[in-house]
């Protein structure tokens, strides 16, 4: 079967995939326009895209040769999975794989922006660091704090995980189901604004998608207050980018912390102006040992689908 792969895999990854299917590996950064998933859709067996290819419902219009559609990523908002499912192609994800990495990069962004290590960094590489005095660059403590947590899902509770035991945080969180026996403790509030009222840390973990796109806009950062940071590792729509450059250049909160923006990878200049923002370029499975993984479990939804079994990830 003929399968189309959108970017260049790790070498581990692209030699097994290899090895099973007759594979087009793209050597290109940008994504698939909806025409040229059309396009693919039209000409191969098999795709794995990843984020950036936008597989909209426009890109299942055409003729159709395509029979599955592996996506190499936990987040699959950039696939009209309904439009798939009507035109008879099943998609699959690769969670799991991705949940230990994205976890970590929320802590990286946890702690770089209340302890400013990218501001401290930027003056010592400026060649403005005069040396330790009690008073410069003093941040915010992390431990002990309240993390607040918006879609307590797998990479929401590996966040959670390692706020209370690794840094002793009292964990509270806001999921749109109820959620239970995590190990640990943790108070589900089932009102966005009174968790962000009480969080110093508000990390936002939902899948992206019409349902939570702007989920945290002005209103949102006004509660979680002057004194709260944000941090993003989803999907960068479901923040209101305008709003939060807004709620940064009127102190409405104490700073923010992202992997993810409303149109990667674009990041507004105003946004990159203020020193308390950390902003890293989506960053979240970043590891090669990762990146290997999800290829692998894109590969085995493949071969379960070409072996007639059932995908297990399917996702529509
Ligand atoms: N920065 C990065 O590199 C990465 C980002 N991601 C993003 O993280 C997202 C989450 O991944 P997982 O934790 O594996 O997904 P998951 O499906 O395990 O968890 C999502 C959680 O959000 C909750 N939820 C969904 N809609 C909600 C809403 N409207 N309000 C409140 N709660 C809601 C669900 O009930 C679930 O508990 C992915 O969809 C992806 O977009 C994933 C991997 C890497
Ligand atoms: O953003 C990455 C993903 O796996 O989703």
């Amino acid at each position: 079967m003929k399968l189309l792969v959108t970017r260049r895999m790790t070498p581990a990854a692209e030699k097994a995939l290899a090895a099973r299917f007759d594979c087009d590996f793209q050597d290109v950064t940008a994504g698939l326009t909806p025409q040229e998933a059309r396009q693919a859709l039209a000409d191969y067996d098999l795709i794995l895209p990843t984020l950036g290819d936008r597989f909209t419902a426009e890109a299942f219009e055409g003729p159709i040769r395509c029979q599955f559609v592996a996506n190499f990523g936990a987040g699959y908002n950039h696939i009209d999975v309904k439009a798939a499912a009507a035109a008879g192609v099943p998609v699959s994800n690769t969670p799991g794989a991705v949940t230990d990495s994205t976890a970590d990069i929320a802590l990286t962004l946890i702690l770089m922006v209340a302890r400013r290590a990218g501001e401290g960094e930027r003056l010592l590489r400026a060649g403005a660091w005069t040396g330790w005095q009690p008073t410069q660059l003093l941040g915010t403590h992390v431990s002990g704090k309240t993390v607040g947590i918006i879609g307590m899902g797998r990479i929401g509770k590996a966040i959670a995980q390692r706020c209370h035991f690794g840094f002793g945080m009292r964990v509270i969180f806001f999921n749109r189901s109820p959620v239970s026996a995590l190990g640990f403790p943790a108070e589900q509030i089932d009102d966005l604004h009174d968790m962000l009222a009480q969080a110093d840390f508000a990390v936002v973990a939902v899948p992206g998608g019409a349902e939570t796109r702007h989920l945290i806009g002005a209103a949102e950062m006004a509660r979680l207050g002057p004194q709260g940071y944000l941090i993003n590792i989803a999907r960068g729509d479901v923040v209101e980018e305008a709003a939060l450059i807004a709620a940064l250049a009127e102190r409405k909160i104490a700073g923010v912390g992202l992997d993810v923006f409303e149109r990667e990878p674009i990041v507004p200049e105003a946004l990159r102006a203020f020193e308390n923002a950390v902003l890293l370029p989506h960053l979240g499975t970043a590891a090669e040992e990762v990146r290997t993984s999800m290829g692998m479990m894109a590969l085995d939804n493949l071969i379960a689908f070409a072996e007639g079994r059932a995908a297990p990830n399917r996702v529509n």
